[in-house]
């Protein structure tokens, strides 16, 4: 099974993709560490958490309750667990393992951030999203009223581990949602990636293995070569973000209640592949191509509650804005991105529109 790395200036880790990884657990931990605490949620720790248990085995450990949902993926969030380390005696040598979907992996790592100025944390994403995505890169972080992710934490993983075999109790919906941020990585930077997507619905939608295992290698892949080059998003990384500016300007918009995440960036790259093409940078046929893909792994919840009127306001808020440019992340084929700042503001109204339709 494949182990892709990520390299940085600072920090080397591996992304081990491995059936039954979690039951070595103990193996990726440090020589020398105090207590580790486990961030899950309690379905998830029903589910799969006797093989964490398992690999933990001998270690002095504590589970951390998170309640789950992205209207509490929030500071306050944070400070509970953090409160509660104090109270079971975390220290400067504890570690922290979050053990969940990407809610649980943005947090888990945003505690272990700031929990005594910085303790280490591993990964151990149990959704697709956060298998093929969100444990990779060492972003983590929370949702503030006016934006997602607006305050948070480059901070990344001693090791990310995951298992392929715990996607099978994940519930459609959730299912579904993760398939579209691999579809984005396949628009982004890997045609095979797409066309699997596009020629393979049946297998894909079946969990057959080797489609999942081809959406995890590929994508973690993806993921550890644009973070590997550009670390804090200063370039490259930005096109991570293909989908994000109009799909978080919906998820805030709805409060992060209405859209899972993967289904809001799935709209929001629709909207994108429209504003490419509307911008002259795609072809008609290669933005009927994405459209139809992301369409075929719908159905989308209602985007009744929207409107255009009051998304144009909060792309402004996107951490892509610079001094109330908005930089957008646009298709220029399959496989190939350019990021673009300064589009007419009508244009972009006229893609909102177009994906409310
Ligand atoms: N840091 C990043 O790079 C990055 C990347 C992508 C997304 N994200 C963030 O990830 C979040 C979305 O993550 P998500 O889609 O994984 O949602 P999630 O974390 O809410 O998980 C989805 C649901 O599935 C349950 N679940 C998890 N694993 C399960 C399993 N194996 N079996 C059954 N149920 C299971 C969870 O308890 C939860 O109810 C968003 O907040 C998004 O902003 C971060
Ligand atoms: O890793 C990245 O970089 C990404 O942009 C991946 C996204 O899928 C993810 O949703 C990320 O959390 C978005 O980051 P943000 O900086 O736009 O909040
Ligand atoms: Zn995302």
């Amino acid at each position: 099974m494949p182990a892709f790395a990520v390299t940085t200036t600072a920090h080397r880790y591996e992304a081990t993709v491995e059936r039954g990884v979690l039951r070595r657990l103990r193996d990726f931990l440090p020589a020398k560490h105090g207590k580790v605490f486990v961030v899950a949620t309690d379905d998830v720790w029903a589910l799969h958490g006797s093989a964490v248990a398992t690999g933990l085995d001998g270690t002095d450990w504590h589970r951390l309750v998170f309640p789950g949902g992205e209207e509490r993926k929030r500071l306050a969030s944070v400070e509970a667990m953090a409160d509660r380390m104090v109270e079971l005696g975390g220290d400067r040598s504890s570690l922290v393992v979050a053990f969940g979907g990407g809610i649980v992996n943005d947090l888990g790592g945003f505690l272990a951030a700031i929990y005594m100025r910085g303790i280490p944390v591993i990964q151990i994403p149990t959704t697709l999203l956060s298998q093929v995505d969100a444990a990779v890169g060492g972003k983590t972080g929370a949702n503030l009223v006016g934006g997602k992710n607006l305050i948070g934490s480059f901070h990344q993983p001693l090791a990310v581990l995951t298992d392929p075999d715990v996607l099978m109790t994940l519930p459609e919906r959730e299912y579904r949602a993760g398939l579209f941020e691999v579809i984005k990585h396949g628009v982004i930077a890997c045609e095979p990636l797409f066309r699997l997507m596009q020629n393979e619905q049946p297998r894909v939608m079946a969990r057959e293995a080797g489609a999942v295992e081809q959406m995890v290698a590929e994508s973690v892949r993806i993921k550890c070569e644009v973070v590997t080059a550009d670390e804090k998003e200063m370039g490259l990384r930005k096109i991570l973000n293909f989908g994000h500016t109009v799909g978080h300007a919906m998820e805030a918009e709805t409060k992060y209640a209405h859209f899972l995440h993967g289904e809001a960036v799935g709209l929001g790259m629709i909207a994108a592949t429209h504003l490419s093409r509307l911008a002259g940078r795609l072809s008609e046929a290669h933005s009927q191509e994405i459209i139809d893909v992301v369409n075929a792994y719908g159905p989308f919840p209602s985007t009744e509650p929207l409107r255009t009127e009051n998304l144009m306001p909060r792309l402004v808020k996107d951490k892509k804005a610079i001094q109330g440019t908005v930089h957008f992340v646009l298709a220029t084929g399959i496989g190939s991105t350019e990021v673009v700042a300064g589009l007419p503001a009508e244009m972009v109204r006229e893609a909102i529109e177009l994906t409310l339709a």
